[in-house]
């Protein structure tokens, strides 16, 4: 029989912008369903910690802002989470690739990933990533810093020149933190506008026949909640491709305007849509066109976050509860080993206790990791189930991105599986570290 507390429903958390994937909804005995697959059950036989990704919603929001900017080239910052399948997903997609190290080019390259819409970036480019790049024979490389051009020049192979971008810095803050906020003069990204770092390294490329400067990037930073930024720096970055065609006669045919679109972190946080950016990017750089008199560029966007954050869901089981000093704290099996975001930028997270009802009142529960560190802390004060006890089963939304992909080997405890789920079916796509891959590694005595 079907009673009210078995039809699924959306959760109320699920107004726009939702932490939760679009096909989170509630499941008979207290849990939530993720792409048909209920959490508890995915808990139990994956183990914890585990990171589930929703396939469909990571394609959606693809999906999305390729439909929001359909003239430009949408590239998925690789940074945010990379593994084969999401490889496939973007190529499926028909989005590009943004990668920084010869390990995700070649991650990339192992599925076959065309190649030309690669875009690699990297304030120090190794010369195994140039090598790569190079043998590869990747789309756009983004020049950094001066001292590499000659050095990338040198090892093109030829006869075609490498098509290479600048990234410049157009001297705009933004960005959810200040570690995280690229777009400002006086930090190690970019080649400065107005200090005429750019230009310099623009005049040196045009005198390299081995390159092809084929246009300017940008990326202000991460986490940015409004478009307006965008627009300023669209702006600046047009007034320097004019100055480039008068200066040098060359006109300029791509503005990379990069990545850092914001999602929701905690339910109802300002999060525009990709339509929402894309309109203001788009407008911004039809009349900063129209302004200097030049053709419009092709565009690219970078969304890294934006794609796959609220896509994934990480899985925690409650290991003690604890109170004291005036606090309760639940301690899970994971912690910042595999979410370093709170201890590194503050940032906050959203807990779900899933798996069992629960009637008890709610009251403010501080979810703490297992490692070392007294600033291991995943939420803060989050609202939880008085009766929450060891074995309990957390769910943390919004942990799609830089959670796995920034995970490490802290206290050998391993770093977590990724599950995919689709249409009510889970597939592991990246296996718990195990003792033995760690003992493996550990080869001198
Ligand atoms: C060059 C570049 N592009 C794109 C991104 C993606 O950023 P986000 O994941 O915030 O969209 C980053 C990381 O901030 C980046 O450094
Ligand atoms: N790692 C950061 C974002 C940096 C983006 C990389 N350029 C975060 O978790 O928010």
């Amino acid at each position: 029989m079907t009673t009210l507390s078995t039809i699924p429903v959306p959760l109320p958390e699920l107004t726009a912008p939702s932490v939760w994937p679009a096909s989170a909804v509630t499941a008979r005995g207290g849990d939530v369903s993720v792409g048909g697959v209920p959490l508890a059950e995915l808990a139990e036989r994956y183990g914890t910690p585990v990171y589930v990704l929703d396939e469909a919603e990571v394609r959606a929001r693809a999906a999305a802002w390729r439909r929001a900017l359909p003239d430009a080239d949408v590239v998925y910052a690789a940074k945010a989470f990379l593994c084969r399948a999401m490889v496939d997903w973007m190529e499926q997609e028909g989005v590009g690739l943004d990668v920084c190290s010869a390990g995700e080019l070649e991650l990339a390259a192992s599925r076959g990933f065309p190649a030309d819409r690669i875009v690699l970036h990297g304030n120090a480019k190794s010369p195994r990533d140039l090598r790569t790049a190079l043998r590869l024979g990747v789309g756009r490389i983004v020049i950094d810093s001066e001292c590499e051009i000659a050095r990338l020049a040198a090892h093109v192979p030829g006869p075609e020149a490498q098509q290479v971008m600048v990234r410049v810095l157009p001297g705009i803050a933004a960005g959810g933190h200040h570690k995280i906020s690229t777009g400002a003069e006086g930090q190690k990204f970019g080649l400065s506008i107005a200090g005429g770092d750019a230009e310099d390294a623009v005049a040196r490329i045009l005198g390299q026949p081995r390159l092809e400067l084929v246009g300017l990037h940008m990326h202000l930073g991460s986490q940015i909640a409004s478009a307006e930024p965008y627009a300023r720096g669209v702006r600046r970055v047009v007034a320097f491709m004019a100055r480039i065609r008068d200066r040098y006669g060359v006109t300029l045919p791509e503005l990379d305007a990069g990545g850092g679109f914001a999602v929701a972190q905690l339910p109802g946080e300002p999060a525009p849509s990709p339509a929402a950016y894309g309109r203001r990017i788009n407008d911004a750089l039809v009349r900063a066109c129209a302004e200097f008199d030049l053709p419009l560029p092709r565009l690219t966007v970078e969304p890294g976050r934006s794609i796959v954050a609220t896509a994934g869901v990480a899985l925690y089981r409650v290991l003690a509860v604890k109170r004291t000093g005036g606090r309760v704290f639940a301690a899970v099996d994971g912690g910042m080993s595999d979410n370093p975001r709170p201890a590194l930028y503050g940032a906050r997270y959203t807990v779900r206790m899933v798996g069992r009802p629960s009637a008890a009142p709610m009251r403010a529960t501080t979810v703490v990791g297992r490692h070392c560190e007294a600033g291991d802390v995943l939420a803060e004060s989050v609202e939880l189930p008085e009766d929450l006890r060891p074995g309990d089963v957390l769910a943390v939304p919004a942990s799609g991105a830089y959670q796995v992909s920034m995970a490490s080997g802290y206290n050998l405890t391993g770093r977590p599986p990724v599950v995919a789920v689709a249409g009510g079916r889970s597939r592991l796509l990246v296996r718990r570290e195990t003792f033995e891959d760690h003992r493996g590694r550990d080869v001198g005595l």
